[in-house]
């Protein structure tokens, strides 16, 4: 692992056990993110952008299947920590997670204050005084005036609240902030406001983020790295520029083909078809069914291919490049 990786996962599964079958959320996800990077996992919704985020943070619901793979931060193996440990050193201390409308989660009767110091309180036993200035210090870092620490939440708008939800994640100073849709509930100029913050913070504190999203714009806005996901798999990882400008995968040259822009010519062209579900995926290439450029070889399941430094494609086109 190189001395910039922060994050590195490897064939990483999730999987639910439900009365209708196993459903395969994450299967088979490897990928890392570097110190100071930003990564976005973008995916149709289903795709299992969310599952991905609970297994790191493992925040898991009790039908669990199968939960494997090995996922290193820094230096540590985090899937072979007890739950007591991983609580105590990583969770909320070294990597943080904003829920997918966790805006609308805060505590109604508690002040804003109070509830962006807990992890500080709970966790590392900080007196009341002293965890209030810290919360002064990320307000001001997320761009919330202090006034509003003693506010309630139904005091604040959406994308204050939203501000608050970030500011609690940053309060331990992670290293690693996992974002999920974290402007998906609000208007456009108020996303915008939210994706400057997470700029400038990207900036000043050298913190990695993995933000996840459905949404291309919302994705070019903050990248490094491009994860997009597919049924339960990711399917292309490459640097921001290399997706957006030559994406190299049939689902992501046909994801942004599909994505309306300013100044272009040719009409959006919508994805004929429907994702396969998870229940029982094909054996075979999972975009198969979708794709125009299907040969007989995708009726096997492809490999995730290399193709240059940091790209892996996970399509039989690409089988000319190193296989892993
Ligand atoms: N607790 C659960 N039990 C059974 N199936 C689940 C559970 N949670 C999620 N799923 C299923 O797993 C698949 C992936 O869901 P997930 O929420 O991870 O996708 P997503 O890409 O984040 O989508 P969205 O953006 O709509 O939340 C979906 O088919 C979903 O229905």
């Amino acid at each position: 692992m190189s001395d910039r990786t922060l994050l590195r996962v490897e064939d990483l599964h999730l999987h639910y056990q439900t009365r209708r079958g196993v459903v395969r959320a994450v299967d088979g996800v490897s990928f890392e993110v570097r110190r100071n990077e930003a990564l976005v996992v973008l995916g149709e919704s289903g795709c299992g952008k969310s599952s991905l985020a609970k297994a790191l943070m493992r925040v898991l619901p009790r039908n669990i299947h199968q939960v494997s793979g090995r996922v290193m931060l820094g230096e540590t193996e985090l899937m072979a920590l007890s739950d007591e440990r991983f609580r105590r050193d990583v969770q909320w201390v070294r990597m943080a997670l904003v829920m997918q409308a966790s805006m609308n989660a805060l505590n109604p009767v508690v002040r804003v204050g109070e509830q962006v110091v807990e992890p500080l309180r709970v966790l590392r036993r900080w007196p009341r005084a002293r965890a209030l200035a810290r919360a002064v210090e990320v307000f001001e870092l997320v761009g919330v005036s202090t006034d509003f620490l003693r506010r309630y939440p139904f005091e604040l708008s959406g994308g204050m609240r939203q501000r608050v939800v970030l500011a609690m994640a940053l309060v331990t100073e992670p290293e690693l902030v996992i974002l999920d849709e974290p402007t998906s509930a609000l208007d456009v100029l108020t996303q915008a406001g939210i994706m400057n913050v997470l700029k400038r913070l990207k900036r000043e504190l050298g913190t990695s983020f993995i933000l996840i999203t459905h949404d291309v714009a919302t994705s070019s806005e903050l990248a490094d790295r491009v994860a997009l996901m597919y049924a339960g798999e990711i399917v292309e990882v490459s640097d921001a520029a290399q997706f957006f400008d030559a994406p190299a995968h049939p689902y992501s040259q046909m994801l942004m083909a599909s994505v309306p822009r300013l100044h272009q010519e040719q009409r959006p062209e919508p994805i004929p078809g429907q994702p396969p579900s998870l229940l029982d995926p094909p054996s075979g290439c999972r975009f198969a069914d979708r794709c125009p450029s299907r040969f007989k070889r995708c009726a096997q399941h492809p490999d995730s291919f290399r193709l240059g430094d940091r790209r892996r494609v996970r399509c039989w086109l690409y089988a000319g490049g190193d296989e892993r």
